[in-house]
């Protein structure tokens, strides 16, 4: 599964002693060449609980040396191993040493009373139901990466095992993580010539962003969450902090199931199907095993989503009535085909029409609800919210503008 949310950790660490730092920001590094006394203080400045344990997969043509590294304390004790370069092992020191506000609050929630259940879910293996009613926009399942693993690492070909080299460090990387019974219960789809941990990476995780490099992140909880083409809830990503968090897109009644999107929301049935079919599986949701007419329906609708998105850029901006209508039928699609976590993208873009034609109420409407969808599904200090502040303000000026020509207009009478 891909997620279109990648948290972006930085290198924020500073180290307690200045003197093993690579440069002024980031972790030293360390890897199989260090230096014997040499890694041996700048381990003692890194969570990592294991020496380095490095190769070059030259069977996949790669020059670069990948690493594990493991530290045992991480998530209370379920531990955490990551398959990466150096450079991105120095970067993500920092979160898995020390955990951001962002990360104890969510450590916190871990703990309070469950929403859900793993059961067994007739077709798919394992799934979750509810077990109360989660209210839309309620972040109630945290979880922490047990694996974070260079997409370098894995050769292209989906099916293909990784690199004749990388069994190694597959099972250096599973033997030093503290609870390996929560990971090895996890979903496997790739047969016997692969090596377990790589099958579990490739049937369970996230695609994500750690310095810069894409790579999977292995979260046990989360990896619980079947597929659905109109999923209820999102797995929401925060930059420079490893947790995620699944977040209910709509309310969600006790005993239904809770489900996420594997690929990107609003693909009509035969999309879907070519980009599932990269997960090995056939897909027996709701919507994909409905009787031929309502897909058929959905799909219709899908499509229709399409062309008014790009009718919409099309409508001379003096036909407003044209766009509030198109704008209209658009949300309401959105919604019959709860596709709810979509919403805000284009909230935004319905932001940008109505200040194009002069609406600065109708514009600020859109904005608040693009940003409250941006906040709740995506990273609040990401730059897309960002972005929708800055616009906010300036349609803030707009809107103080109008009022002070109006009162002045007033006066004048
Ligand atoms: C990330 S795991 C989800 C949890 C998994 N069901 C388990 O038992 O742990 C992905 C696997 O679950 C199954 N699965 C998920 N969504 C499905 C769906 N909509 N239809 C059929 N199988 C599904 C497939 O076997 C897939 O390889």
């Amino acid at each position: 599964m891909f997620i279109h949310l990648y948290p972006q950790t930085q290198c924020p660490w500073d180290p307690t002693t200045p003197s093993l730092r690579s440069d002024g920001n980031c972790s030293a590094l360390v890897d199989d060449d260090t230096d014997e006394s040499l890694a041996h203080r700048i381990l003692a400045n890194t969570p990592w609980t294991h020496a380095p344990y490095c190769l070059v997969p030259r069977s996949i043509g790669s020059e670069q040396k990948f690493c594990v590294y493991s530290s045992s304390a991480f998530n209370d004790g379920s531990g955490i191993s990551i398959i990466a370069t150096p450079e991105t092992a120095a970067t993500l020191a920092a979160a898995v040493q020390n955990p951001s506000p962002a990360w104890r609050a969510r450590r916190h929630l871990a703990h309070q009373a469950r929403a859900y259940s793993v059961i067994p879910m007739p077709g798919k293996g394992m799934g979750v139901i509810a077990t109360r009613r989660i209210a839309q926009f309620e972040a109630f399942m945290t979880s922490f990466p047990a694996v974070i693993a260079d997409n370098d690492f894995f050769p292209d070909d989906e099916d293909a095992g990784g690199p004749s080299e990388g069994k190694r460090l597959f099972q250096r990387a599973l033997d030093q993580l503290s609870d390996k019974k929560r990971f090895l219960s996890l979903a496997k789809s790739k047969g016997e010539d692969v090596h377990v941990l790589e099958d579990v990476l490739r049937t369970n995780a996230f695609g994500i962003t750690v310095n810069g490099r894409d790579a999977k992140g292995l979260y046990p909880e989360i990896a619980r969450l079947n597929h659905a083409c109109d999923p209820n809830a999102y797995g929401r990503f925060t930059k420079g902090d490893l947790a995620m968090s699944a977040v209910a897109t709509r309310d969600i009644m006790p005993g239904e199931e809770i489900t996420i999107s594997y690929i990107p929301l609003g693909m009509p049935t035969p999309y879907r199907a070519k980009s599932l079919a990269n997960w090995g599986f056939n897909c027996t949701c709701g919507l994909c095993s409905a009787p031929a007419e309502a897909r058929e329906a959905s799909d219709q609708r899908r499509e229709r989503l399409v062309d008014i998105f790009y009718a919409m850029d099309k409508v001379p901006q003096s036909d407003y009535q044209e766009l509030v209508d198109l704008t209209r039928e658009f949300v309401d699609l959105l919604q019959i085909e709860r596709l709810e976590a979509k919403v805000g993208e284009y909230f935004q873009a319905f932001m940008r029409i109505y200040y194009n034609i002069g609406d600065a109420d109708s514009a600020m409407r859109y904005a608040k609800a693009a940003l409250r969808y941006a906040e709740t599904f995506g990273d609040p200090e990401g730059g897309f919210c960002e972005g929708l502040r800055r616009d906010m303000d300036v349609i803030r000026r707009v809107l103080d503008d109008q009022k002070e020509m109006q009162r002045q207009r007033q006066g004048e009478e």
